[in-house]
């Protein structure tokens, strides 16, 4: 049998002439400074300023949708909080938790002991654990601040935001003095809090909105000049990627991943410049590769949602009523081998899909009957979303009889 010696793969191997400092692009990277967030980034200062005239920070929370910039203002902010206190000899420290995947404040208290004692003390009791997470707190200076990235996973298990800016007040902290930064994605999150917690750390709400196409520009041509050897990046190549990212979510966090992409693409092609077409191609990689995430983690009962939505969708009949997404999901049901749930169960899995932005909802006025209604359409390209849901085993079928039903108008009848 004739063995290869790799020599062929030659140019799949190659690293090309593209990139200088890759790192830059990635995710954990942490720019120096954010200076399409100056509002936002003032309002946290004057929050944490109070620290220097001897008072607790103020409890901030940061809201907008993903890759708005959040974490990167706060902890740019922090990073000079912590330096301007050095030089004022003012002993301050921050404590940072993503809460993505702690489900309670049990879990962020756990987080945080294990942080700093080594040690995690889950399997004590909740009073025990705060405890300890005081202890902590004590320990660290007499200013501290405590991001908590993400904090809406927490739900309605959210004790801590009610403790952590009572802790002095309670005795649970004698000299420290602490203040709160929650950063969130979820808009309903601060108005369902329960009024008393509400009460005791809505200070400050500081809204990111969705960067436009300029900001985004700037943002991606400080990162490629830095990323990417001089002269490898074409200029109408960011000014397209940043208008892809405009239109979409406003997200930086997708400008600079299809950035990245396109850097890859311009590779595979062997290319030394990254133009428009090597941004095109990579927006449709990218775009695939966050509709397979997002759907791979769906539960079954979502998937079978979105299928119904995506009947709707090639039917053309978006936005639809949520009745009409109903009916194409009550016909899915027994054909996917999943439980029919009640209208109102149903609409909160379209709410989980507009969540994780696959599809859309907004309310209006609808037609002539009653209040504003829910009108839902696809968020993320319809023919992308049925390539990935074919490729689950369970709803290949399913997706064969919707496309082809598409000509009938519904798939009522099928
Ligand atoms: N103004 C900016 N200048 C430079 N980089 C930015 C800016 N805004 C965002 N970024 C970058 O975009 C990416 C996403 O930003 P960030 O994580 O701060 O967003 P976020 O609003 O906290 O999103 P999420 O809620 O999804 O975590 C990061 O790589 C960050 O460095």
């Amino acid at each position: 049998m004739y063995m290869s010696d790799g020599s062929d793969l030659d140019d799949v191997w190659a690293t090309g002439e593209i990139f200088d400092d890759e790192e830059v692009l990635h995710e954990h990277w942490t720019p120096e400074s954010v200076p399409e967030r100056e509002s936002e980034r003032d309002e946290i200062i004057r929050g944490l300023r109070r620290a220097f005239r001897g008072e607790a920070p103020k409890n901030m929370f940061l809201q907008g949708k993903t890759g708005q910039g959040k974490t990167a203002t706060a902890q740019h902010v922090l990073e000079m909080f912590e330096q301007r206190a050095d030089q004022q000899n003012l002993d301050v420290d921050t404590v940072y938790v993503s809460c993505a995947n702690h489900k309670s404040s049990y879990k962020v208290a756990c987080d945080i002991v294990e942080q700093y004692m080594g040690e995690n003390p889950y399997g004590h009791g909740q009073h025990k654990v705060f405890e300890m997470m005081f202890d902590v707190f004590e320990s660290l200076a007499e200013i501290v601040v405590v991001v908590l990235d993400e904090v809406d996973s927490i739900g309605d298990k959210h004790d801590i935001l009610y403790s952590i800016p009572r802790a002095r007040k309670q005795g649970d902290v004698k000299n420290t003095k602490l203040g709160i930064i929650g950063i969130t994605n979820d808009s309903t999150f601060l108005s369902n809090l329960d009024p008393k917690v509400k009460s005791s750390l809505y200070d400050s709400v500081i809204q990111f909105d969705a960067y436009e196409s300029e900001e985004l520009q700037q943002i991606l041509s400080r990162r490629a000049d830095r990323a990417f050897v001089d002269g490898a990046v074409d200029d109408s190549a960011i000014s397209l990627c940043a208008a892809f990212a405009a239109q979409d979510k406003g997200s930086a966090r997708q400008a600079i991943d299809n950035l990245y992409e396109a850097g890859e693409v311009a590779l595979d092609h062997a290319d030394d410049l990254i133009i428009d077409d090597h941004v095109r191609e990579a927006e449709e990689r990218v775009e695939k590769r966050y509709i397979t995430q997002s759907i791979n983690g769906l539960t079954i009962q979502d998937q079978a949602t979105l299928t119904a939505m995506v009947s709707v969708s090639v039917d053309g009949d978006e936005p639809a009523r949520t009745r009409r997404v109903y009916s194409e999901y009550s016909n899915l049901c027994s054909e996917i081998g999943v439980n029919k749930l009640a209208f109102d169960r149903m609409r909160d899995h379209l709410l989980e899909l507009d969540m994780i932005g696959i599809i859309d909802g907004k309310k209006r006025t609808g037609d002539g009957q009653g209040g504003e209604k829910y009108y839902w359409e696809m968020s993320t390209d319809t023919g992308t979303t049925i390539e990935v849901l074919e490729s689950i085993s369970r709803l290949d079928d399913v997706i064969d009889i919707v496309v082809s039903s598409s000509q009938n108008s519904s798939i009522t009848n099928y």
